[in-house]
């Protein structure tokens, strides 16, 4: 694994964008796996400001968000797509058929899942995989002991996930008990991936993430056996590394 050790969060967000630009620059067609959460808004709005300034085209580049929270419509403020499109979409010229992301609202759960994980499959896999990283670990919402061998899939999110993320919704009563996540296996098959932490608050994740074993109670330590994988924290999270 490469680490590279940003000053702060600014830092981290810059020298992220300037990876996703360099890749959606040299490439004819490039697919983005993307994810929400606080940590990434900031590269967000760096690849807004050089599309503006550079006018870095996503014409060519297709898009898959890890995962959506269960019931919620994606014209809800807390849905992801919602966040995707304030911060990201609708800043820059990304063709709206190349966006994905799991449909929440579906009927038909499981079948939801399955057709997206094949449409990730169909569109030759992910290139690039933005990450996040929970305090406990998690990668999307791939909780404490979920399957490496899963794919994409329903969980039922952790109390501390959802006390996370309360910080979003009014009440802690309003955070969905359910999302649809792609699964660890569905990351691993990525060809790169970037994991980004900011914050003291990560940085234990961060420690076993690089020091312990590979576990499944620590969904984060499948990356170590990924070829390809970059972390770029700040020195925050990586007080305890
Ligand atoms: O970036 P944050 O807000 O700390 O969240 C960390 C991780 O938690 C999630 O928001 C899910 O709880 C992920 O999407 C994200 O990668």
């Amino acid at each position: 694994m490469n680490i590279i050790q940003a000053t702060n969060y600014q830092d981290m967000s810059n020298q992220t964008a300037e990876l996703i630009i360099d890749t959606v620059r040299n490439n004819d067609y490039v697919t983005l796996g993307l994810a929400t959460g606080g940590t990434p808004k900031g590269t967000y709005q760096q690849l807004v400001k050089d599309h503006q300034l550079n006018q870095t085209s996503y014409q060519h580049v297709t898009t898959f968000n890890l995962d959506e929270y269960v019931g919620m419509r994606p014209t809800d403020p807390n849905s992801y797509r919602y966040y995707m499109d304030q911060y990201f979409f609708d800043e820059v010229d990304i063709p709206e058929q190349n966006i994905h992301i799991p449909n929440g609202m579906a009927e038909d759960l499981p079948r939801e899942c399955a057709r997206y994980e094949k449409q990730i499959d169909d569109t030759n896999g992910i290139d690039l995989q933005i990450l996040g990283i929970g305090k406990n670990g998690h990668i999307g919402f791939n909780e404490p002991g979920t399957a490496f061998e899963s794919t994409t899939h329903v969980v039922e999110l952790a109390h501390s996930t959802r006390k996370a993320n309360a910080r979003f919704f009014n009440h802690l009563d309003d955070v969905p008990t359910h999302a649809i996540t792609m699964g660890i296996a569905t990351i691993m098959k990525s060809k790169q991936i970037l994991l980004l932490a900011s914050g003291e608050d990560k940085a234990e994740a961060i420690r076993k993430l690089i020091h312990e074993e590979v576990d499944e109670h620590m969904p984060a330590s499948v990356l170590r056996h990924h070829s390809n994988v970059t972390i770029i924290a700040d020195q925050n999270a990586l007080v305890s590394a």
